[in-house]
């Protein structure tokens, strides 16, 4: 049978629901997801100081062809783009700018120094989103950023923030499409604090500073991330789930939840409809936790469904702007962005295929049985032939056909670039 017959029959039973397949797909293909480029280095960015990675946040892998320059990366977030259906977006952190050999200090960062990202942006039709970077630097060493007590690290790092909104509008303004700007900061304490407050209050200040400099929304659009705790900040986190959701509702920002920051039962899924109610946008950085914000790569699982269906069932596609947030260097970075992002657009459309409308009147009924019944039912539904057929559609590669590509791409590119880095060690030692 061809993708296309397995397709056709596929599509009768879940016709058979009433859902228009050929218009789920319409929807789908207008849903951008903003993939970070993160995962491509480790993290690692092009500073010409650069520093080692800290934060309290670990990538744990070696595994050859990280990408060590600003081309070599965007080579690779090209190569993984090509195998995923869809028009998407790219993330950056600040410490992807471009300085031409030159110490720029994090402050005094301008949109000249992305200008190449742009212009490849531009050329391939993405929007993009931004990052401060307040972590893996010198000011940031004692864990201390936005709520530091010294007042002229403070000032450093609310500077970094505002030159980044100017930022993120500049990628708004050039990309026609407006640019998510997200603080997130590592601040916190690796044993009880003695005071919770104060260094709240020092935040909250300094957001206050950062957010008084006028943006055009048209272009930026803030958001705040918070978490629960980090390597080193295991006991107190400055910037928590309550601290930003209140800063967010009473300041017009957007909250931005990352998967990986709550209590391992707490569900962001559940979190999504509370906070609609509230706020008319939220950002999500999907990322997958293994016993810790371990940042894995995401995988088709339940909490992934339960997001896609929570944004689905409830209309939500406009208001929840879905970004990716992992990094793993234990398997080849180009295969994590395709197996992430694939299965990020996957659940939307595993989300899409189900009779939502209908689901929600058996509740509504009382009739929790049907509600289980077909939920459990519509797992085994044959969803793979209409991913297989939808992949087909948008003209990228079938079920596992585009890990081949990845593996030419290893041992075409990426090898190349390990030798070369091999090479390069042996003649330094
Ligand atoms: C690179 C980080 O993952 C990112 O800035 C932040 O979003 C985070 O999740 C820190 O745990
Ligand atoms: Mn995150």
């Amino acid at each position: 049978m061809t993708i296309k017959s397995q397709f056709d029959e596929a599509k009768k039973e879940y016709e058979q629901w009433g859902v228009d397949v050929e218009a789920v797909f319409d929807k789908l293909k207008k849903v951008p997801i903003s993939v970070h480029c993160w995962q491509g280095d480790d993290v690692g960015g092009f500073e010409i100081n650069k520093e080692a990675l800290s934060g309290g946040i670990d990538v744990t892998g070696n595994y050859p062809g990280k990408a060590s320059t600003p081309e070599e990366l965007r080579k690779d977030i090209e190569k993984a783009l090509s195998l995923i259906p869809g028009k998407h977006r790219v993330n950056l952190h600040a410490i992807y700018a471009e300085t031409d050999g030159e110490v720029v200090e994090r402050d005094q960062l301008q949109p000249k120094h992305f200008e190449k990202w742009v212009a490849w942006a531009k050329q391939l039709g993405l929007g993009l989103d931004f990052n401060p970077t307040l972590f893996s630097h010198q000011k940031a060493a004692g864990g201390l950023t936005l709520s530091h007590p010294d007042p002229e690290i403070r000032k450093f790092w609310v500077d970094h923030c505002i030159a980044s909104r100017k930022i993120g509008e500049y990628f708004g303004k050039e990309l026609g499409t407006p640019c998510l700007t997200n603080i997130w900061i590592p601040d916190g304490y690796k044993d009880t604090p003695s005071d919770r407050l104060t260094p709240r209050k020092r935040l909250k200040e300094s957001l206050d500073e950062i957010f008084a400099v006028e943006i055009d929304e048209r272009f930026n659009i803030d958001a705040v991330e918070s978490k629960l705790f980090g390597i080193g900040s295991e006991s107190y986190v400055v910037g928590s789930h309550e601290f930003y959701l209140s800063y967010a509702l009473k300041n017009n920002k957007l909250c931005l939840l990352d998967t990986g920051h709550y209590h391992p039962t707490e569900m962001v899924s559940n979190k999504i409809s509370a906070m609609l109610l509230f706020n008319d946008k939220l950002a999500l950085h999907v990322s997958r936790p293994v016993r810790w914000d371990s940042d894995h790569v995401v995988t088709f699982d339940d909490e992934l469904k339960e997001i896609a269906l929570e944004i689905v069932r409830n209309d939500a596609l406009e208001q929840v702007m879905i970004g990716l947030d992992f990094f793993d260097a234990s398997i080849n970075r180009v295969a994590a962005w395709t197996i992430g992002t694939r299965n990020m657009i996957k659940a939307l459309l595993y989300g899409m295929l189900l009779p939502n409308d209908y689901l929600k009147e058996l509740q509504e009924q009382g009739d929790f049985t049907r509600r289980l019944a077909l939920l459990e039912e519509f797992k085994t539904y044959p969803f793979g032939a209409i991913w297989n057929q939808y992949c087909e559609t948008m003209e990228v590669p079938v079920k596992e056909q585009w890990l081949e590509e990845v593996m030419h791409y290893e041992e075409t590119v990426l090898a190349q670039r390990s030798k070369a880095a091999m090479l390069d060690a042996l003649e330094k030692s």
